[in-house]
């Protein structure tokens, strides 16, 4: 009803200011859009489930995140397909899983720092009613 609206309507007005703030961060630009197939021909083949910021704020828009810990799960989706996809030694797959670790750690901050732990439960009330 009209008061869960509202709150829908700050929690996706609070994740796009987040989700803008990570896509800004330049070490975050690989995770920025889709990977292109063209760029990375094999990547479909290993990662089943692609995810990335642009396709996040398309989901916010979509009204596609009921909570901030759905959203946390596509970011931390970001960051598993970036470990599978870069599992070995050599320095071009450690400073790639470096960066999904920081985008992770990242996105976990600044929804602890700038979220109302009430405002939250609220809205998974919200998501398990529905
Ligand atoms: C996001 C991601 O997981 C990603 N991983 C890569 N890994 C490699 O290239 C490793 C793989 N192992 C052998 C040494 N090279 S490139 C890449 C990527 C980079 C972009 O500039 C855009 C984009 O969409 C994806």
């Amino acid at each position: 009803e009209e008061i869960e609206e509202a709150t829908l309507r700050e929690l996706r007005i609070f994740l796009r200011e987040i989700c803008a703030k990570l896509a800004r961060n330049r070490t975050f630009y690989i995770f920025t859009k889709p990977v292109d197939e063209e760029v990375v021909p094999d990547y479909r083949d290993i990662i089943k489930e692609p995810m990335d910021l642009e396709t996040m704020m398309t989901k916010i828009d979509q009204h596609e995140y009921e909570c901030a810990q759905e959203f946390l799960c596509d970011i931390d989706l970001i960051c598993t397909n970036a470990l599978e996809y870069n599992p070995d030694r050599n320095p071009e797959d450690k400073i790639i899983r470096h960066r999904a670790c920081t985008l992770r750690d990242t996105a976990y901050a600044y929804i602890k720092a700038e979220m109302d732990t009430d405002f939250e439960d609220k809205c998974r009330e919200i998501r398990d009613r529905r």
